[in-house]
């Protein structure tokens, strides 16, 4: 299975491009999506869930063209949207069961998946419990199981972990991981350690265009050698951010602690360290942000 993007470009309006001239080729696995606000992820996710059709270029799943023939990849799609908005007097079963109708699930076959994935998020003991009494970290598992209802090829999940206090959202990136064997799968966010924990493969986008897709490892690598930390006073901290970008400050009695990424020592006693994801992130994407 593999999801193929050719060129694929969207135009909203003559001088602004979602994303522009993508190419991107995408098999099993975990693929992180990552970008800051307006880099084009949602652009990005609308093309290839058919809700919208590209200005250029092509995308195929497994050789078809979806524009032409959106159902070979509506059939094997499973979409958790960001604003996934629940029917609040359903149960939790009446839900997933309201979905399967929707997605053709004969009844039986709905039941006996529907009970796996009960089991699969941990949501059997509040299967019948109304949904408007379910905390955000609870809904987040009702949005995964529906997405997977159809046993989807290609699951897109936009922004899971939004908004959940750190246990949930260990558990949120658990379960998706458990479920990424045999499928394609792209996880779009903004919180690098959500890629971190999950992905194979992470695809950089900034400005609508389409920086890198690797493997974390190798994004890690190329920053190597380019970040440092060390303690600076406070009053300094302005004029530090303007120079560097800035990947974290931890605030000491003696002033604070920065992490920065720079291509050269910051400052004499500034100690070069291994890099992050996060420091990889800033490295290829945080100087575009303040052009
Ligand atoms: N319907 C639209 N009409 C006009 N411009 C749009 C439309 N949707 C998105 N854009 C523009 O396209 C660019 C990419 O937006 P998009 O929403 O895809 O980014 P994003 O990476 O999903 O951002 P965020 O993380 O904030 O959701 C932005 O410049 C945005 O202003």
């Amino acid at each position: 299975m593999v999801l193929r993007l050719d060129s694929v470009g969207k135009r909203y309006s003559e001088d602004v491009w979602g994303v522009e001239d993508i190419d991107l080729e995408l098999e099993a696995g975990i693929h992180g999506l990552l970008g800051p606000n307006g880099a084009g992820k949602s652009t990005l996710m609308r093309i290839l869930t058919t809700v919208s059709k590209p200005t250029t270029g092509t995308v195929y799943w497994n050789g078809t063209d979806i524009t032409e023939s959106p159902t070979v990849v509506r059939n094997v799609l499973g979409y958790l949207p960001q604003d996934f908005g629940v029917y609040p007097d359903l149960t939790a079963r009446e839900f997933l069961e309201y979905i399967a109708a929707l997605r053709g699930l004969n009844r039986e076959t709905a039941t006996a998946r529907i009970d796996e994935l009960l089991a699969l998020t941990d949501l059997q003991h509040v299967q019948d419990r109304a949904l408007r009494t379910f905390s955000g970290g609870m809904r987040q598992r009702v949005g995964i199981a529906q997405a997977l209802v159809n046993d989807p090829e290609l699951l897109v999940v936009d922004e899971p972990t939004v908004g959940l206090d750190p246990e949930t959202r260990v558990r949120v990136r658990n379960l998706l991981s458990s479920v990424a064997k045999d499928r394609v799968v792209l996880l779009s966010t903004h919180i690098v350690p959500d890629i971190e924990a999950t992905s194979n493969n992470v695809a950089l986008l900034a400005d609508g265009e389409l920086l890198t897709h690797t493997d974390p490892e190798s994004l890690v690598e190329a920053t190597a050698g380019n970040v440092y930390e060390y303690l600076a006073q406070r009053e300094h901290l302005d004029e530090i951010r303007r120079q560097y970008q800035v990947s974290s400050t931890v605030q000491q009695a003696n002033g604070v602690r920065v992490r920065v990424v720079a291509t050269e020592r910051p400052a004499p006693d500034a100690e070069s360290v291994t890099p992050t994801l996060e420091d990889a992130y800033l490295d290829h994407i945080g100087h575009r942000g303040f052009e």
